[in-house]
């Protein structure tokens, strides 16, 4: 009887596959029309924009809301994700670099956010990300912004100071990081366990707890310590699931990090201005002089225009000793009237201002 049952639903699976099929390719084929539309309509030396963030988030978020179950939203939007990003790749194959190597959390960032159909390319420090996109040899960049536990990565900060970028999405990551090692690891000696700063910084008390006297090696990225603990019998790495898999490690102790909410933002920088969804964010750069109430002075045509900041943080300006800029972050778009007029009211007293940019609020 059962059998029977079986064999029925999978009948009928295989039906529903081939109206799945049949409709996402439908699907691709609007995306290879609407190409020919924005080709078709382009003024003479002008590019076409493929990819559209603010739609991208719109029709992320309308899934959403129509989704009814079983499936859960995160996982049904994780879906639509995937076949936006496919169609996208049948107008323009989308080209990302990111803090690599690969296997990094801020890769696992990049797939999060535009999907598995782009063409991704690792970068060895956060500053040849903005290089690469800046030179124009890849469309976007994907970086580390803040994280919950740690705070912020202050190399991405200063890259802002250096480069003309825009920003035009963020996303955010749950961090879990393990303790791998490798097939020849003898795991009662071990002597040294590498990761990124951030990291052991992340899992201090665990390492405290549990390898209170075993050296601490900061290395350029989780990926790769994980890549140095293959061939050693006395170390560990500290990192999570895709660098463990890629490296073929094994997980001598999970989720090791002292906050059980660890997450990661990150920031996706380009070129390219992102039009309002009604849901946005902006980031901007401000250097006031520095004089007393300066700080208050900035922060006040916020409060009294009711706009919500959801970060700020100084860092040195590095064009004199002791003077300092603040990156600040808010709800809303810098187009929004009400935006414009404290974006307008703060200038006159800054000594500097620039929108890094606005960009529709994580969906996923
Ligand atoms: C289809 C378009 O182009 C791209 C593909 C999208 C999609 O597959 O839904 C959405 C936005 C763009 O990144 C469009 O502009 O509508």
């Amino acid at each position: 009887m059962s059998e029977q049952e079986l064999k029925a639903l999978r009948v009928r699976i295989d039906s529903l596959d081939e109206k799945i099929l049949e409709l996402i390719s439908d699907r691709a084929r609007c995306a290879e029309e609407v190409a020919r539309v924005k080709t078709a309509s382009l003024a003479e030396g002008e590019k076409p924009v493929f990819y559209r963030p603010e739609r991208e988030a719109a029709v992320l978020k309308r899934v959403m809301e129509r989704n009814k179950g079983p499936l859960g939203n995160e996982e049904m939007a994780r879906l639509f994700r995937e076949i936006m990003s496919s169609c996208l790749a049948l107008e323009e194959p989308l080209k990302v670099a990111y803090l690599g190597p690969e296997g990094t959390f801020t890769q696992a960032a990049a797939m999060k956010h535009f999907g598995h159909a782009v063409v991704s390319r690792p970068m060895a420090a956060i500053d040849e990300v903005f290089r690469e996109v800046a030179a124009g040899a890849v469309n976007f960049g994907v970086v580390p912004v803040e994280n919950s536990t740690e705070g912020a990565v202050s190399h991405t900060l200063d890259s802002f100071l250096e480069h003309d970028m825009v920003i035009c999405g963020e996303v955010e990551l749950r961090i879990h990081h393990h303790l791998l090692v490798g097939e020849s690891t003898k795991t009662n000696s071990i002597t040294r366990i590498y990761s990124h700063a951030q990291s052991l910084a992340q899992c201090r008390k665990w390492l405290d707890a549990h390898y209170p006297n075993v050296e601490r090696v900061a290395v350029s990225s989780n990926a790769e310590a994980a890549k140095r603990v293959k061939g050693e019998w006395n170390s560990a790495a500290i990192a999570g699931d895709m660098a463990a898999n890629l490296y073929g490690l094994t997980r001598l102790a999970e989720k090791i990090e002292d906050r059980p909410d660890n997450s990661t933002r990150f920031l996706m920088i380009g070129q390219q201005e992102v039009p309002p969804t009604g849901d946005d964010k902006t980031s901007i750069i401000v250097s006031m002089s520095n004089k007393p109430g300066a700080l208050h002075e900035l922060l006040v045509p916020f409060h009294e225009n009711g706009i919500d900041l959801t970060r700020i943080e100084t860092r040195p300006s590095r064009s004199g000793k002791w003077t300092y800029v603040f990156f600040i972050d808010f709800v809303g778009h810098h187009r929004d009237p009400l935006i414009k007029a404290v974006l307008e009211k703060i200038s006159q007293e800054a000594v500097a201002l620039k929108v890094l940019g606005s960009y529709p609020k994580a969906v996923l």
